[in-house]
């Protein structure tokens, strides 16, 4: 059977890259939505930090500002007072004195002191008999004496020469007389009052506030709760915006210390009454501290998830991939299967053309150089067709070892099974290593109706030229149930055939079959001018035998003499039950006195032969009418000449053999 068939070779010519491909984009835009997200929120997050640091403390510096003036206010009236007192009465001063320290303690003043006109020290209330130092050095008694203007000064601090402790001076002029220059009335406050006031607020790790003069000289610095007297008569840098006398009163900016290097978020308020700044800052590393630690966090817990999201995508898309890829590939499978059915369907295909194309496609499909299908008998691998582009000698018919290890695997799970060298079930293989040396198999076991037919399989000598996948897996179970329905399909068709063929009691041709058959015989005869001859063969008296014995001994003598003439014809010979207890022989290339010798042996051997049925054995001759084809004749006049002398038998005591007899025949 000459059958063209185009198979597709294994891998796909195309399939849908846009789906994988869109899932890792879809994946990668959530990924990217993800981190924007989280960006965004830091962003916002971060601002609210900063907005909330600048309005803490710019609350806090209101609050110390309005401190400052409240002390600044009290001390100053203190002052005045004290200056009249002083002028009026000394006794009277030094009772004012001793209330005013009992008001405030030891943590607002630290000293109240006189000094005399000429600089000189009158009274301290630190040591009311202390030497009279001379003290017009100071900044507050020059600026009293050369301004000679009735106002408050709150001078630089200094370190006291009497007290031994920092502070803050404010001072009024003492006026006597028509407002001469006295002397000047000092008041030294303890600057830990001021960075001491705000220990119940937290402004933070590195937090501080300050009281600056609008010299830029700082006054007071608290740090962490403390004062801090290293800072005390510092010179603020002039480029801060509180320096200059444009600024605004109040504001907010960002500057890197330069006491002690630390980069500080500040609020400054400019006071009303006074020429002094107040500062508080937060430490920009402990207001952002908290968020750093929540974005870390977020940053971490983002990158995971991002990881985890990209891997599950990555995963995502493979699987599909491999999805495409198997649909693909059974697809192509599937086609092929098609056009091979087909293909066998139309040309009406001999089993063992199916085979072979159906290795031959396996083959080309899988990339490989051998398959083969063969039976299993008891312990023997029969071949029932090869398919091979580099070994042919294996051929329909030979035996093979029965195989070890990986076919039994397959005869017994009905599963494919794929084998690779190296792999521990290859040592024993299918076909031995003379035969074949292959380096990987695939195949499955062929069942039909349940039962083990035997095998199909695929080997390649390349060692690692296929990566034997799940499509080819079940392109080779495909393939495997289509040989297996192949030869289940042609079983049936066999069946049938022989059904319709054959006379079912007899096993003799069928009437039909010797019909449509005769006419070939006889055209051929005339064609080829060969002699034809058509014995009649008739049991005698048959009658008596199914009354005698019963219609089942008589079937039974029926199908025992048809055994009988069959087992004396040649193969060549048609031998059919026309009907009843007639038969036919048509026998090609014989001449009438040749057919007549072989219808005589059929009647000496049945009538010498006793019949052995279940109701006892039977004797029975046969007569029989011989004719040869006649020049022109067709069958029904050959028939009729044959019928003619076999009712002369008959008529002449049965158990006879006569011929129509004739001049004219063909082939003599
Ligand atoms: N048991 C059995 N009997 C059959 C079958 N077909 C035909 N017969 C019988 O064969 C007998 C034929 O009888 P006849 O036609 O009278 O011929 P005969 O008895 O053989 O007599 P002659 O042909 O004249 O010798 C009939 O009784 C049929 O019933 C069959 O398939 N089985």
């Amino acid at each position: 059977m000459d059958v063209q068939m185009s198979v597709q070779s294994r891998s796909p010519q195309s399939h849908r890259k846009s789906d994988p491909l869109a899932i890792l984009a879809l994946t990668g835009i959530l990924i990217v939505a993800l981190w924007s997200a989280l960006l965004f929120e830091q962003r916002r997050n971060y601002e609210d930090v900063s907005r909330h640091a600048w309005s803490d403390a710019a609350g806090v510096a209101r609050t110390f500002e309005e401190h400052v003036a409240r002390t600044f206010n009290n001390i100053d009236a203190v002052l005045l007072v004290l200056r009249q007192a002083w002028v009026d009465d000394r006794s009277k001063f030094e009772t004012k004195v001793r209330i005013m320290q009992a008001a405030y303690d030891d943590s607002l003043l630290v000293q109240i002191a006189v000094i005399d006109a000429n600089g000189k020290l009158a009274y301290s209330n630190l040591d009311p008999n202390a030497a009279p130092v001379n003290l017009s050095d100071r900044e507050h008694f020059r600026v009293h004496r050369d301004r000679s203007a009735d106002e408050l000064y709150i001078s630089k601090p200094v370190k006291g020469r009497v007290s031994g402790r920092y502070s803050i001076q404010l001072t009024r002029p003492i006026l006597t007389h028509g407002d001469h220059f006295g002397g000047v009335l000092v008041i030294s406050l303890n600057p830990s009052y001021f960075s001491g006031f705000f220990g119940s607020l937290d402004l933070g790790d590195g937090g501080s506030i300050a009281l600056i003069g609008l010299d830029g000289i700082v006054r007071v610095r608290g740090i962490d709760l403390k004062l801090d007297e290293s800072a005390i008569g510092k010179v603020v840098p002039s480029d801060r915006p509180f320096m200059n006398a444009d600024a605004a009163d109040v504001g907010n900016f960002q500057a890197v210390s330069v006491i002690d290097g630390v980069k500080r978020r500040i609020s400054y308020r400019q006071m009303n009454e006074y020429p002094m700044v107040v500062a508080v800052t937060k430490a920009t590393e402990a207001v952002f501290a908290e968020h750093e630690r929540l974005w870390l966090h977020y940053k971490w817990g983002a990158a995971v998830v991002s990881v985890l999201l990209f891997a599950a995508g990555a995963w995502l898309a493979r699987a599909v991939r491999l999805q495409y890829l198997l649909k693909a590939h059974l697809l192509v499978a599937n086609d092929s299967l098609r056009t091979l059915n087909t293909i066998a369907i139309q040309a009406g295909a001999e089993l063992g053309d199916k085979f072979y194309k159906a290795l031959e496609l396996g083959c080309k499909h899988l990339g490989v150089e051998m398959g083969v299908v063969g039976a299993l008998y008891d312990n023997a691998y029969v071949v029932d067709k090869c398919y091979s582009t580099v070994f042919t000698d294996l051929k329909e018919g030979d035996e093979l070892e029965l195989p070890a290890h990986h076919s039994r695997d397959m005869f017994n799970s009905h599963d494919v099974v794929i084998i690779r060298r190296g792999s521990q079930s290859h040592s024993a293989s299918l076909l031995s290593n003379e035969v074949f040396e292959h380096e990987c198999f695939i195949g499955t076991s062929i069942w039909i109706d349940d039962t083990l037919y035997g095998a199909l399989g695929f080997y390649s000598t390349k060692p690692y030229a296929q990566e034997f996948d799940d499509s080819d897996r079940e392109f080779v179970r495909m393939l495997g149930r289509w040989v297996g329905s192949s030869i289940a399909e042609d079983r049936a068709v066999k069946k049938l055939t022989a059904l319709a063929t054959t006379d079912s009691l007899t096993g003799a041709r069928s009437r039909g079959y010797f019909t449509a058959a005769v006419d070939d015989e006889i055209n051929r005869a005339h064609r080829y001018r060969r002699p034809l001859a058509l014995i009649l063969v008739d049991l005698d008296l048959f009658k008596r035998v199914n009354d005698s014995y019963g219609h089942h001994a008589g079937d039974e003598t029926l199908k025992r003499i048809a055994e009988i003439v069959q087992g004396l014809l040649r193969t060549t010979d048609l031998f059919a039950r026309l009907g009843g207890e007639e038969f036919a022989i048509l026998m090609p290339e014989t001449q009438e006195h040749e057919a007549a010798i072989v219808a005589e042996r059929l009647r000496s051997c049945v009538s010498n032969t006793k019949i052995e049925t279940l109701s006892g054995d039977v004797r029975i001759t046969i007569s029989a009418g011989i004719a040869q084809l006649k020049t022109g004749e067709d069958f029904k006049t050959i028939y009729n000449r044959a019928d003619s002398a076999l009712y002369k038998a008959k008529s002449l005591g049965r158990n006879r053999v006569e011929s129509a007899g004739s001049s004219t025949v063909i082939g003599v």
